[in-house]
């Protein structure tokens, strides 16, 4: 009788394992159109069903879902309502995960050997609901604005935004040097309402207090800012984290700390930065080398646009030549027809 419910218990719990890997599997399979991340969940569901495929007839024998209890409190049970598609990925992870742990115990009680193959299992499912979350955390392509009221010509940075995405922008960030604080965070808040009526992705450059204050969609730092991990213990598993890059190694080191996005430059000279031009080499090895999105930046201008978007980076930034601008919208319409 004891080996028969225990049984029930991992049958019920290897379904409920692979429901839920199933799920987020299609999700990264449809919506994300990720195969890789898709495939290897494919690839644990299959390696958790072939483990345990000398375990059917058992399984089947003490399959008794009629007289299942637990059936009646999921029927009348509203706590499983969802509103987005990650509280969906995130519970049916959890889920998962769960399961997996319930088989991993009950097997301790008939085949420690299993026990041990299905804990390996749910390692490689938290491993993968990391790899997920990072897949999630991606800035749109396209280009990508930031703001600095110096080179504005006498507008202010919450108009110059306004044009901006008239214009067709993807991405603002909110990068402003000379403002005190107070006045900063008052104008972050209003550009962060116009950013999400106008569904444009918000980055706050430096301020990681700001950027969680405001729910900004991700904040931008620097090599001598704070470390990426601990920006990411700071804001959490859902906001995008940019790091700028202007060499090879830093590039490299970015993607191992965990950045979900690099700047790549300052690729040619320019006056609204005081860092030395790296050269459109680098950019090149950015699009051979690096597989995360990357942000050409630094003295671009209608004018070279060419020579940056035949080396295909994933998103391309301008400041003074946008902000710059007579017209701004119409610049940006430019610029993108240029792209
Ligand atoms: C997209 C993007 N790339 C690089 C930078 C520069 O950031 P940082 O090196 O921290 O310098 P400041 O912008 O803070 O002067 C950026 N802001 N955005
Ligand atoms: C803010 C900034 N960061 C850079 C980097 O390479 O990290 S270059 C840069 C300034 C880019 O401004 P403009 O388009 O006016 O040249
Ligand atoms: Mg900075």
């Amino acid at each position: 009788m004891v080996s028969i419910n225990i049984f029930r218990i991992i049958d019920a719990n290897l379904n409920r394992a692979c429901e839920g890997i199933r799920v987020v599997e299609d999700v990264a399979r449809f919506i994300y159109c990720n195969r890789e991340m898709a495939s290897h969940l494919r690839g644990v569901r299959h390696s958790i069903r072939k483990s345990t495929d000398h375990l059917k007839g058992n399984l089947l024998i003490s399959r008794d879902s009629i007289k299942d209890v637990g059936r009646v409190i999921s029927r009348s049970n509203t706590l499983d309502k969802k509103e987005s598609i990650d509280k969906i990925i995130n519970a049916n992870f959890k889920r998962a995960q769960e399961a997996l742990r319930t088989v991993e115990e009950m097997l301790k009680l008939t085949d420690y050997n299993l026990s041990k193959e299905i804990e390996g299992e749910r390692f490689k499912i938290y491993t993968l609901e990391k790899e997920y979350n990072r897949m999630k955390r991606s800035i749109p392509r396209g280009l990508y604005g930031i703001t600095g009221e110096k080179f504005a010509g006498g507008r202010n940075n919450i108009e110059c935004v306004r044009e901006m995405i008239a214009g067709g922008i993807e991405v603002i960030q909110y990068r402003e040097k000379e403002k005190p604080l107070r006045e900063k965070i008052e104008e972050i808040k209003e550009i962060r309402k116009i950013c999400r009526e106008n569904n444009v992705f918000f980055i706050v450059n430096d301020h990681i207090d700001i950027a969680l204050l405001v729910e900004a969609d991700g904040v931008h730092v620097g090599q001598k800012d704070m470390h990426i991990s601990d920006v990411r213990r700071l804001v959490g598993e859902d906001m995008i984290i940019g790091l700028s890059t202007h060499s090879p190694e830093q590039a490299k080191q970015a993607v191992l700390d965990g950045a979900d996005y690099i700047g790549v430059g300052p690729i040619f000279p320019t006056t609204t930065k005081d860092t030395p031009s790296v050269g459109l080499e680098y950019l090149e090895f950015a699009t051979k080398n690096i597989d995360i999105p990357f942000v050409a930046i630094g003295g671009i201008k209608l004018h070279n646009i060419g020579e940056i978007s035949v080396r295909d980076p994933y998103s391309i930034c301008l400041v003074s030549e946008i902000v710059g601008a007579e017209d701004i919208k119409a610049t940006v319409e430019r610029i993108k027809a240029a792209i």
